[in-house]
């Protein structure tokens, strides 16, 4: 078999404070292939620490692991500049807003062919035709016209796709998407969530799916992990998700709708001490 994409061991992160440290990842260990890795738990359970640590992006935390490797290389001792080459050009992360992201007083297309032209050293020429080219693949309908727009001339789907097309375009090998889809309406967010499963099977990239929609992960991805209070306490299969061991798990199954489900209100999960201690074989 062959070397993982990414392998972590023992990734803690821990956010120094005035009032106290907070210990936002603790001691997670997993490895990720060429497959769509979905990352779930409740707000404030870790997850973008945890995707944000991979880029190393946590300029005021402290990362410790006993391994975190992409591709072979150790994250934890790679000098800042070799780091940067990594960054969008091998790894990528796709966050929520478009709205963050997007400098808001530049055209969209010139924001495009600038990664384009900073990973890929092209010419402004090649930058702008691989630019309408990927605009074209994220499904934007009119990519000419769209190339010229501001970001606050297009819509929130539309930007979401524009902010793909951006990070796409190097072709990394690992996408990191950070709730990629919560800001879309149910078709724009299939159409994203194709975009992503096509680069997977069809590019053979690895991708990292932090979400806390449990539904959603569960029809996408291959593999879950659950977080909980910093630490991973549950991996599966997607698949097996009914299945799941581990209270935590259990209680996010069962708060969650289901369509010719009984009527009855959703169960709120009551927090029980036990749910920090993970269960079954850990990744
Ligand atoms: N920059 C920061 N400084 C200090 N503490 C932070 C910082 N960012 C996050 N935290 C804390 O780290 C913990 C994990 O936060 P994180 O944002 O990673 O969780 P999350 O699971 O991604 O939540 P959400 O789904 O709401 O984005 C939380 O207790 C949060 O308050």
């Amino acid at each position: 078999m062959t070397a993982p994409l990414l392998d972590l061991r023992g990734l803690s992160v821990l956010y120094p404070g005035e009032h106290g440290a907070t210990l936002a990842v603790d001691n997670v260990s997993f490895t990720l292939r060429r497959e769509k890795l979905g990352i779930v738990g409740e707000s404030g359970s870790g997850k973008s620490t945890l995707g944000r640590a991979l880029l190393r992006l946590l300029p005021q935390a402290r990362i410790t692991a006993e391994r975190m490797t992409f591709d072979g290389m150790d994250l934890l001792s790679l000098p800042e500049r070799a780091m940067r080459h990594l960054r969008g050009r091998r790894m990528s992360m796709i966050l929520q807003d478009p709205k963050f992201s997007l400098n808001p007083i530049r055209r969209v297309g010139d924001q495009v062919a600038e990664a384009c032209r900073i990973h890929l050293r092209c010419s402004r020429a090649e930058a702008r035709e691989r630019s309408l080219a990927m605009l074209e693949a994220v499904q934007i309908a009119d990519p000419r016209r769209v190339y010229h727009l501001y970001p606050h001339e297009v819509s929130g789907g539309m930007g979401q796709r524009i902010m793909i097309a951006m990070m796409l375009l190097p072709e990394p090998d690992l996408v990191i998407a950070d709730e990629p889809t919560s800001a879309l309406d149910v078709t724009v967010r299939l159409q994203v969530l194709r975009i992503l499963d096509r680069l997977v099977t069809e590019r053979g990239i690895g991708l990292l799916m932090i979400s806390h929609d449990l539904n959603l992960v569960r029809n996408f991805c291959d593999r879950v992990l659950i977080m909980y209070a910093g630490r991973v306490v549950e991996s599966l299969p997607a698949a097996d998700l009914e299945r799941a061991r581990h209270p935590y798990t259990q209680a996010l199954l069962a708060a969650q709708p289901r369509i010719g489900g009984d009527r009855s209100p959703l169960k709120v999960p009551e927090r029980r001490a036990d749910w920090k201690e993970p269960i079954g074989p850990q990744p």
